[in-house]
């Protein structure tokens, strides 16, 4: 039986280009935190999750309690993590609005389990969650705002996209190198006419795709549904237009637009309330907070029950996530949608190149052991020393966006 011996947590930075969005400027660098779980018999699993400092207290204070468990023990892992977040007196279970602490926790530490078992028993890890439905996973292309460089900093290929037609070559220079078939744009920028311009944009110049455009909860219902009427027909769904399942509920009623969430339906708790409201026609998952690879099959089986389409929700990340994201997506059945990912926009990682790679805008499933990436030691390490030199440390995982002038931009007002 193989057993955790030890726990590593690395935090690293990683460079992030100026990318705008409801709450500000990305900074200049993006912040995770690689878990190794090392057994007895000296195998590594791997992880990746946020990098805040209290998520980091609260993954240290499981680290602690885990030497001893059974690999296999999935149930078992979960136990101890909510045991130990309860007794440091997290409010676990889901609250309005707030993710469920257990799953934030747990699933970097499911997954690099799921890496280990995939070594031990020399399969992927998408053989231990039922078996590839897909051998290739389609993500979107991932618009954003954004500036052409840091202030001070330097500008980088992507240049500036502040209008339509800058997004417009955003996407076409997306598509040319990633082959993406879908585009999500991410809105609350700018006024909403303004946001749904560049979508029209989009529709003109690629015609056969997909698209999606996301003001992360920006705009009141009235503005909602007014957008969601015009672009009715032209988008596949609108995400998180405004906040809450009830504000979302009275658009849904308006609209035939399917709506879509990853910022009111973010922990088991709020599945019954929105589908009682019927508020959201489609669920983003997000195994970085629904409790890792299985809990997020879980939720897609209670999608499936109730009718309710599934798709995927991407922060800044690494290597290891895509990796995860692409197992989990691949072993889905009603995961049909393509996946958001923000892996164009990093130019650095963990991981080995050679295995993660977009074609057609799709990622071909790792068929290597375990997760099928190998961590790059030296680019670990590297990355860590940017984090302690960075000057960047996170309080909260909600507060990683520096807020720009309010001068630039009028997203502080509620359109
Ligand atoms: O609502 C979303 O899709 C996100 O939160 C994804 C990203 O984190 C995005 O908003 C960002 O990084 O600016």
């Amino acid at each position: 039986m193989s057993k955790v011996a030890r726990i590593e947590l690395t935090p690293v930075a990683f460079a992030d280009p100026p990318l705008l969005n409801v709450v500000g400027v990305h900074e200049p660098y993006a912040l995770r935190t690689i878990v190794q779980v090392w057994t007895d018999d000296g195998l590594v699993g791997l992880g990746e999750t946020y990098a805040s400092d209290d998520h980091l207290l609260r993954l240290k204070a499981v680290a602690d309690v885990l030497p001893g468990l059974d690999v296999f023990d999935l149930n078992g892992l979960r136990r101890r993590v909510r045991d130990v977040l309860i007794s440091a007196g997290a409010q676990v279970g889901g609250m309005l609005n707030l993710q469920d602490p257990v799953d934030v926790v747990l699933s970097p530490y499911e997954v690099a389990l799921l890496d280990l078992q995939g070594k031990l028993l020399d399969r992927p890890v998408v053989d231990l969650l039922g078996g590839a439905v897909r051998d290739e996973v389609p993500f979107s292309a991932y618009l954003f705002y954004k500036w052409g460089a840091h202030p001070g900093g330097e500008a980088d290929a992507w240049g500036e996209a502040l209008d339509p037609d800058g997004i417009v070559r955003q996407a076409r220079k997306m598509i040319d190198e990633y082959g993406f078939t879908a585009i999500k744009l991410k809105g609350g920028v700018f006024p909403p006419g303004q946001e749904a311009e560049a979508v029209h944009a989009l529709a003109k110049a690629f015609p056969e795709h997909m698209l999606r455009i996301d003001p992360n909860c920006a705009w009141t219902v009235e503005t909602s549904v007014r957008v969601a009427r015009e672009l009715t027909g032209v988008l596949e769904y609108l995400e998180d237009p405004t906040p809450g399942i009830d504000a979302m509920a009275a658009v849904a009623r308006q609209t035939e637009l399917p709506l879509a969430t990853n910022m009111c339906v973010i922990a088991f708790a709020h599945l019954k309330p929105a589908v009682l409201a019927d508020a959201v026609q489609v669920v983003l998952s997000d195994h970085h907070y629904w409790g890792g690879l299985r809990r997020s099959q879980l939720l897609a089986g209670i999608c499936d029950t109730f009718g309710t389409g599934l798709s995927m929700h991407s922060n800044s990340h690494l290597g290891i996530s895509l990796a995860a994201m692409t197992h989990l997506a691949a072993a889905t059945p009603n995961l049909t949608y393509a996946c958001d990912t923000h892996y164009p926009w990093k130019t650095e990682d963990v991981v080995k190149p050679g295995v993660l790679a977009f074609e057609s805008g799709s990622v071909r499933v790792p068929r290597g052991p375990g997760l099928g990436v190998e961590l790059d030691v030296d680019a670990l390490g590297a990355l860590h020393e940017q984090y302690l030199a960075c000057g960047i440390r996170k309080r909260d995982d909600t507060t990683y966006m520096r807020t720009i002038d309010p001068g630039f931009s009028p997203n502080t007002a509620r359109w």
